[in-house]
């Protein structure tokens, strides 16, 4: 057997570049390229490679280590999980900045691969520049912290570990019922270090991600299950999406009258127009679809995690004459809520269910078109609110009084509601533009009232809920979809956090447009606080004489070299929004938006952690209210 002599680095990007994904019958290249953003751990050794011979990957300089794990994640993510960024970064802070990226790939089952700089094996220089000492181990990095948010995790010390390690973290990473961030963090000297590796380890390798198909007992079983319900509901989640779900779902849907409800990580799995779908549900969901999932005996789980947001705190069900129906491809998810486990392929197992299934209706008869014209009708509500300087009573209320609401709008230069400018996003954007989300009131906003009528065009990272990924995340999309607009709804604090890519983007000429809402402040924070009976408390944006902050957004990213726009009415949102998808540079549009003009309500708990203890009747009262709450909701 032939060797050939390479450094670990080198023999890293030669590997990638042979990894090979087989899906339906397709194959082509796993890894598309490689983010970097280089250091001392990493320069001399990834950079030299890469610069040697870095094949087809692309590779693309990050501005933030987190952005542009951001971007790698909502790339795969948006690719169905079938094709991957790596990232690569220094030593010390460098690899720090990627914990929540790594938090943000795990949550949501996401594959990327992470190679984070490592310190000295020899330990000769040591302590290296960025490596902290610990007096009971020399052997603790930074890149420890990355162990709780990874799926895989290795530390390469000799330049021959990199094989088995590689083989572990590909399979990983190709395994629908165990995707998530693989990390391998690389001994900086190690890096450079050479090795005879052998020929072979460079050969194609070709990773086959086969449906797995459910067994008779479990088809049977779900079978019975649905046959006796008279109301069941299909809980759309991200793993239908994954598994490319739509056709079956729709017509197991049509033909049985069994309503669809959403997940953020499965809309736009179905197209919202679908007449059975209800959208969105749970603590951010539709009135149409939790009173659905209320009203039903039988939850049809597809791909879901179950996670407070989609459940409302385990509240949203009526436990005791409800049962669960778990189809997942991972056992411990088909576990939950004490369901019926089919552990296999979303749409393999509808697909066998189809027939088995011939003849049986729901007893929903004409409630699922009642219940959506109920809702569609609250959403044309929605889309027209108009600010009044005397009597506004707007949508999360009994929080501000006129007068603070009136000091928004004088400080704000606006009267725009936040429900408003998103609908006339939904009505303006093209049917096939993707929107890009995470975190603040938006999310909700988005799984309420988006209309998604192409496949996959619906981008919300819901499970780490991690601010940043908004305008990162766009870049990533951006680089999957590279013929489609694609836009960052983001709040002002998001953006604040990070929005670094934004950069990269136009360095890159991947054009993304932003579209930021502005209401001064952690708005979906401070209507949280004050549900629960505190004051408002360091969730506005206030100076230290109590000034609400406005800042020109829009001018901060003109200066990096996007065409921004200011947007304060319908009128100037199409028109800048029209204007946008005409530009080949990213955009920015800026929209001042008031206070509490979020979506609220619709049948919806959340279970948060309540003082017992406190000062105020009102908090004691939200103490009181949540243990009412808890004494229906389910335990486990
Ligand atoms: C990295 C990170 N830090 C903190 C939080 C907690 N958090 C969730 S939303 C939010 C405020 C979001 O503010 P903004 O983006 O302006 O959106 P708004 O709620 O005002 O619409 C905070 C602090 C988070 N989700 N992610
Ligand atoms: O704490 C949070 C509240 C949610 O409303 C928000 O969307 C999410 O980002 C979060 O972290
Ligand atoms: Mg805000």
């Amino acid at each position: 057997m032939g060797t050939i002599r390479l450094t670990t680095s080198q023999a890293l990007i030669k590997f990638l570049n042979q990894q090979y994904i087989h899906v339906d019958g397709k194959e082509f290249p796993f890894v598309e390229g490689i983010f970097n953003i280089f250091g001392h751990g990493n320069v001399v050794g990834i950079g030299q490679a890469l610069e040697q011979d870095s094949g087809h990957l692309k590779v693309i300089q990050g501005k933030n280590e987190q952005g542009m794990a951001h971007a790698a994640i909502a790339y795969s993510k948006q690719m169905l999980r079938q094709k991957i960024y790596a990232v690569t970064t220094s030593v010390g802070p460098g690899a720090a900045n990627l914990v929540a990226a790594a938090g943000t790939a795990l949550a949501n089952n996401i594959p990327v691969l992470l190679l984070p700089g490592d310190t000295f094996a020899t330990r000769q220089p040591d302590p290296v520049l960025q490596q902290f000492e610990q007096e009971y181990s020399a052997a603790i990095t930074t890149n420890d912290a990355l162990i709780p948010v990874s799926r895989y995790w290795d530390r390469i010390t000799r330049p021959e570990q990199l094989m088995s390690s590689l083989i572990r973290a590909f399979e990983v990473m190709t395994d629908p019922a165990k995707a998530g961030p693989a990390t391998i963090c690389i001994a900086q000297d190690v890096e450079g270090e050479a090795f005879e590796y052998d020929e072979q380890f460079f050969d194609k390798r070709v990773h086959y991600v086969d449906r797995k198909a459910p067994l008779e007992r479990e088809l049977n079983g779900a079978a019975e299950l649905i046959k006796a319900s008279k109301k069941p509901v299909i809980l759309v989640g991200g793993g239908a999406k994954y598994s490319q779900a739509r056709d079956i779902l729709v017509a197991l849907s049509e033909k049985h009258q069994i309503p669809l409800v959403e997940t953020q990580a499965g809309k736009s799995t179905v197209e919202s127009s679908f007449k059975n779908n209800l959208g969105g549900m749970g603590i951010t969901g539709t009135l149409a679809a939790n009173k659905a999932a209320y009203e039903s005996d039988l939850i049809i789980g597809i791909g879901t995690r179950y996670t407070d947001f989609a459940t409302s705190s385990k509240t949203a069900f009526d436990f005791d004459n409800t049962k669960f129906l778990n189809i997942n491809l991972s056992r411990m998810q088909a576990y939950k809520l004490d369901g019926f486990q089919v552990v296999a392929d979303a749409k393999t197992t509808l697909e066998q269910l189809a027939p088995i299934l011939e003849g049986y209706e729901s007893k929903f008869g004409s409630t699922i078109t009642e219940l959506k014209e109920e809702w569609l009708s609250e959403r044309d509500r929605l889309s027209k609110v108009t600010f009044d300087r005397h009597h506004f009573n707007p949508e999360v209320k009994d929080h501000f009084s006129q007068e603070v609401l009136n000091e928004y709008a004088d400080a704000l230069g606006t009267e725009f509601a936040q429900t408003t400018a998103l609908l006339t996003i939904n009505d303006t954007v093209d049917a096939d533009s993707v929107v890009i989300c995470s975190a603040g009131s938006l999310p909700g906003d988005l799984q309420r009232l988006w209309h998604s009528e192409a496949p996959n065009t619906y981008h919300l990272e819901y499970g780490y809920s991690c601010m940043g990924y908004e305008v990162s995340g766009t870049l990533g999309v951006k680089l999957a979809e590279p013929d489609k607009e694609v836009y960052s709804m983001v709040g002002d604090g998001s953006f604040l956090m990070l929005h670094s890519e934004l950069i990269t983007a136009i360095q890159y000429n991947q054009k993304i447009n932003v579209l930021l809402f502005d209401n001064s402040g952690y708005g979906c924070i401070n209507n949280l606080q004050m549900d629960h009976g505190s004051g408002s408390y360091f969730c506005e944006f206030r100076t230290h004489d109590d000034k609400i902050l406005n800042i020109d957004y829009a001018k901060v990213a003109e200066g990096y070299g996007a065409k921004t726009y200011r947007a304060n009415t319908a009128e100037e949102l199409k028109a800048a929004l029209e204007d946008a998808k005409k530009q080949k540079v990213s955009t920015l549009i800026e929209m001042k938006v008031l206070p509490k003009t979020m979506t609220d309500g619709y049948k919806s708990w959340w279970h948060v952690g309540v003082a017992e203890v406190s000062n105020k009747e009102s908090i004691q009262q939200a103490f009181e209210l949540k243990e009412k709450k808890l004494e229906y909701a389910k335990q486990y």
